[in-house]
């Protein structure tokens, strides 16, 4: 809006872009100007044309073509109460043929009429209430028709809600035919594991969509042994994973993965296999999102998907060919379920790379989640999860990259090596990495951006940002050159080698920053409305982008002059014939005629009329919209060589993006420079902050740790307001074959020290620096948990079926190189038979299975007084204890606190200090009474017999 004087207001033809669309709409499907406005025009014409119905529809042509809702649909209006013969225009009717095929059950249908979704029909019906939104009717003559709707700009919002109920979303857009026609396709089904869009998802983590490939059938029970195949991919990301499994890896498998919807074949008896019924672990399977999906009748060979990948086609289908069968039918289902959800939308996966699960430590699922990688277990938030107090990443990819290694700790020696050794050399390098923390922080996603460009989703500040982050890899390249320690050149700079072997992406990065107005970043022009809403100032490239631009820009700014001169002039003229009010100088939409616009009184219209030399086009009770030849004609100019620059600005975006395009596998080749920097940096800062020491990892079967602590216990207690509470690091010392039996009081940190270790295995495994004073670790090829005790309605199970289920897990699956942490097993049953279960359990780990066994009981003596019959296991078990000191902080015995001191020493506690900690949580002291008096009999052999 320009202000000439303080009651003249000018609005330009083009209007502002307004800062609430700053959304980033896909380039370069900007329609020309001329069949925007056919077709909102015709668009308008058949929406007016629907309350008419019946009345105004046109006779003949394609556009009014009637179709009677007969047979099995009149069914359905008849539950509504409407008349069977119903008709609707053709704008109806296509609405109704695209909702009638989807379930309402199972999906949300959402239709772009104009800058709005909607939802028709039944659809609207059922999720209108659901997604918030006001069910409406349209009233057309013989019937309404019920529907719901919301801004274009909300879809995201209203997606997370379907999402949330486990919908999937059928995403139909608004789009224009060569014809000038509208129409809505499906353009999208849009589920958790196919998102592309930017706001629906975090990038800070991977979002996997997993297709599952099971034996053909897989409940026979031979089947138990046979292959599985696994396929998942990130569709906003590149990497192509495929993978062979088998039924007892299978669940390790999808918990390092996390995807975020698994595909299951359609025939297959979901059931059983989510109820645990046919492989107890399976019963995990329930936590995620699952689609059912099978192939159909005629599919396409898998060797004909090599164009969804960037590389070579003939590389891409020799690849294709060595997957087993089992892959292949798990890749050929995933890229059928991408095709059907996604059919405009370009994929181009890297070649496909097969998962190695034995470099890699066997995390399943129980123990993910008892350890608190990710998410904790109650509520499942980030904050207080571990990976909350480790990531130190400062980059999206650097986040995605630590997360994904928490949950697939390495087992190979010299890539742990490589890490630890990055971490050291940025320890005597402070100065050099705080640089390099401000640098990373300046660089966005490479391959992100890569993959948008392709799809024409990227916006100009996304191109620029890509720009930037070359010319930042550059300078981190030469910052690394030039670093005086001559140990962290050495083990840096082979990370550029690739980098420095691509000077075009140099030259691509300055034709970006050179090209690219930076003052457009993030400015977006909607292509629904009009081209006619840029503003000058949102002009996407510098004016040197080229001659012919430069040309225009120069015309269009004199264009400017004249239209600024025939605002003055028309200031004064209106100021002359006593006009006081305000006017714009727009281009009228409906008319596409270049106008004044004046909004005022009636009465100083009319002085307007009478006395200056305009053409009335327009005359309403507050406004008038009058006609000169002269702003005709400017505008017409103005819009012209508008259209022009637009034109041109798009012929060197297009360039751009070309060149770009040609070099996406060389930056899908560097952009793992910064995630790895990004992830040694956040390494290298949490072992300064916390104190972490360098552990020794190798092959052996040791696992030694001395003062070790947990990372986010020990956070907690810094956070505490009342009392300074310091953690009590504790050492353990462990290998092959041997356990530790830890008992104590309740509250006394047995759990705590369990998990601890496990969490310094994981820690240790991923690179990091560890939470002790010192560390040996033999690597770890498996962590299990058996912590808690839950119960799980869903499938059938009591608490103590869940826990003999999880123990059986680790006693079959558990090997030399495992380490078992178990808490308090044998709790769910009565008190003998949970003591033996737990002595079993405790041996055959220790004997038959070499295993490394933590194990917190508060069955002490009672174990250690069976363990007198076997003395093999006697030898190979510790007993330690937790210790607690009582003080008196009084003058009666009442007075008397509990102070947990937390510390483990050799021996075996006999007493849990039950009745104490129930006093602490506020137990009624007649219970506690109770309780105490009915101990001492209990123990005083009063109910013996
Ligand atoms: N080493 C430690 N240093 C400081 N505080 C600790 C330590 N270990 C545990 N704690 C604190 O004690 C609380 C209880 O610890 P934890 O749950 O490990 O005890 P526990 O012996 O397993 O108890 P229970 O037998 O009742 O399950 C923790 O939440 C933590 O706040």
């Amino acid at each position: 809006m320009i202000r000439v004087g303080p009651k003249v207001v000018f609005r330009r033809f083009h209007s502002l872009v307004n800062p609430r669309q700053v959304v980033r709409i896909p380039l370069n499907i900007r329609a020309p100007l001329q069949s925007i406005q056919a077709c909102q025009n015709k668009e308008q014409a058949s929406l007016d044309e629907a309350p008419e119905e019946g009345k105004g529809r046109k006779k003949t042509g394609k556009k009014t073509k009637k179709k009677t809702v007969q047979g099995d649909e009149i069914d359905q209006f008849g539950d509504r109460g409407a008349k069977p013969d119903v008709e609707f225009t053709y704008f109806y009717q296509t609405l109704k043929d695209i909702v009638d095929q989807y379930p309402e059950d199972q999906y949300v249908v959402l239709i772009q009429v104009g800058s709005f979704y909607e939802l028709y029909f039944q659809q609207a019906e059922k999720h209108a209430s659901m997604l918030g939104l006001t069910l409406s009717k349209r009233v057309l003559k013989n019937h309404e028709i019920p529907f719901a709707g919301f801004p274009d700009y909300k879809l995201e919002k209203y997606l997370q809600i379907a999402f949330g109920q486990g919908l999937k979303a059928v995403v139909c857009d608004q789009q224009t035919t060569a014809q000038n026609v509208i129409v809505r396709p499906v353009t999208r089904l849009v589920t958790p594991g196919t998102i592309i869009d930017e706001a629906l998802r975090d990038y800070h983590r991977t979002n996997y969509l997993l297709a599952i490939q099971f034996p053909a059938d897989p409940f026979k029970k031979d089947a138990l042994g046979q292959k599985i195949g696994m396929c998942w991919v990130d569709v906003g990301l590149s990497q192509f994973h495929v993978l062979e499994t088998n039924m007892n890896e299978l669940m390790a498998n999808i918990t390092r993965i996390n995807p975020s919807e698994i595909l299951i074949a359609n025939d297959l008896d979901i059931d059983s296999l989510i109820t645990g019924k046919w492989f107890p672990e399976l019963g995990e399977l329930k936590k995620y999102y699952i689609s059912r999906y099978s192939l159909p009748s005629v599919s396409t060979p898998l060797l004909d998907f090599a164009n969804r990948f960037s590389e070579n086609k003939r590389l891409v289908q020799s690849r294709l060919d060595k997957l087993s069968q089992k892959e292949a039918g798990a890749a050929k289902v995933l890229l059928h379920y991408l095709n059907e959800c996604l059919p405009f939308y370009k994929l181009s996966f890297d070649l496909p790379k097969r998962s190695l699960p034995n470099t890699l430590m066997h995390i399943d699922p129980r123990a993910a989640q008892d350890l608190e990688l990710t998410e904790t277990i109650v509520g499942g938030f980030r904050t207080g999860a571990l990976a909350s107090i480790i990531d130190k990443t400062c980059t999206v990819q650097g986040s995605r990259l630590l997360n994904t290694w928490l949950l697939s700790p390495s087992t190979d020696v010299e890539e742990i090596r490589k890490r630890q050794k990055y971490i050291e050399v940025f320890l005597n390098n402070h100065i050099f990495v705080q640089e390099l923390i401000q640098l990373l922080r300046k660089t966005t996603d490479l391959g992100r951006i890569v993959r948008r460009a392709d799809n024409k989703r990227a916006d100009m500040g996304e191109y620029l940002e890509l720009g930037h982050t070359i010319m930042i890899i550059d300078e981190i390249h030469k910052m690394v050159k030039d670093c005086p320690d001559k140990k962290l050149v050495n083990l840096v700079l082979p990370l550029f080698e690739k980098f420095k072997e691509y000077p075009a992406l140099m030259s691509l990065s300055q034709s970006i920053i050179n090209t690219i107005n930076p003052q457009t970043l993030r400015v977006k022009i909607d292509t629904n409305r009009n081209d006619l809403e840029v503003l000058r100032k949102y002009w996407f490239l510098r004016p040197t982008a080229s001659p012919k631009l430069a040309e225009l820009r120069d015309k269009y700014d004199q264009l400017e002059l004249r239209f600024q001169a025939l605002i003055q002039q028309l200031s004064a003229k209106f100021e002359k014939c006593g006009y006081q009010g305000g006017f714009n100088l727009i281009r009228d939409p409906r008319t596409t005629d270049f106008v004044i616009d004046v909004r005022s009184s009636r009465k100083s219209f009319k002085s307007l009329v009478d006395n200056m030399d305009l053409q009335l086009r327009e005359r309403t009770k507050s406004s008038a919209k009058f006609w000169t030849m002269e702003w005709q004609t400017l505008g017409t100019e103005m819009l012209f060589v508008e259209q022009e620059i637009l034109r041109e600005e798009e012929r060197i975006i297009s360039l751009i993006r070309d060149t770009l395009l040609s070099l996406s596998t060389e930056l899908r080749q560097v952009a793992p420079i910064i995630e790895f920097l990004d992830v040694c940096s956040s390494f290298y800062l949490l072992a300064w902050e916390k104190g972490l020491v360098k552990p020794t990892v190798d092959r052996s079967t040791k696992f030694e740790i001395e003062n070790g602590r947990h990372l986010v216990v020990e956070e907690g207690l810094r956070g505490r307001v009342t009392g300074v509470e310091n953690f009590t690091a504790n050492s353990c010392a462990l290998d092959s074959g041997r356990g530790w039996v830890i008992t104590g009081p309740n509250m006394g940190g047995k759990s705590t020290f369990l998990r601890q270790n496990a969490l310094i295995a994981i820690l240790a495994q991923i690179g990091s620096y560890v939470p002790a004073t010192k560390a040996h670790i033999g690597i770890i090829d498996k962590v299990f948990t058996r912590v808690g005790a839950s119960d799980n309605i869903f499938r059938h199970q009591s608490s103590f079926m869940v826990e003999m289920n999880e123990t059986a897990i680790i006693l079959r699956d558990s090997t030399e190189r495992s380490l078992a942490i178990v808490d308090e097993l044998g709790r769910g049953t009565s008190a003998v038979e949970g003591i033996t279960i737990a002595y079993a359990s405790l041996s055959h780990l220790v004997k038959n299975k070499n295993c490394k066994v933590l194990f917190a009981t508060h069955f002490g003596p009672e174990i250690h007084k069976l363990m007198k019959d076997d003395k093999e296991l006697e030898r190979r078990t510790d007993f330690y204890q937790t210790t607690l000191t009582r003080i008196h902080d009084g003058d009666l015995p009442i007075d008397e606190k509990l102070i947990f001191d937390h510390k483990l020493i050799p021996g075996i506690s006999s007493h849990s200090h039950a009745f104490e900690i129930a006093q602490l949580a506020g137990f009624p002291s007649d219970a506690l009474e109770l309780a105490r008096k009915t101990y001492v009999k209990a123990t005083s052999g009063l109910y013996k017999d």
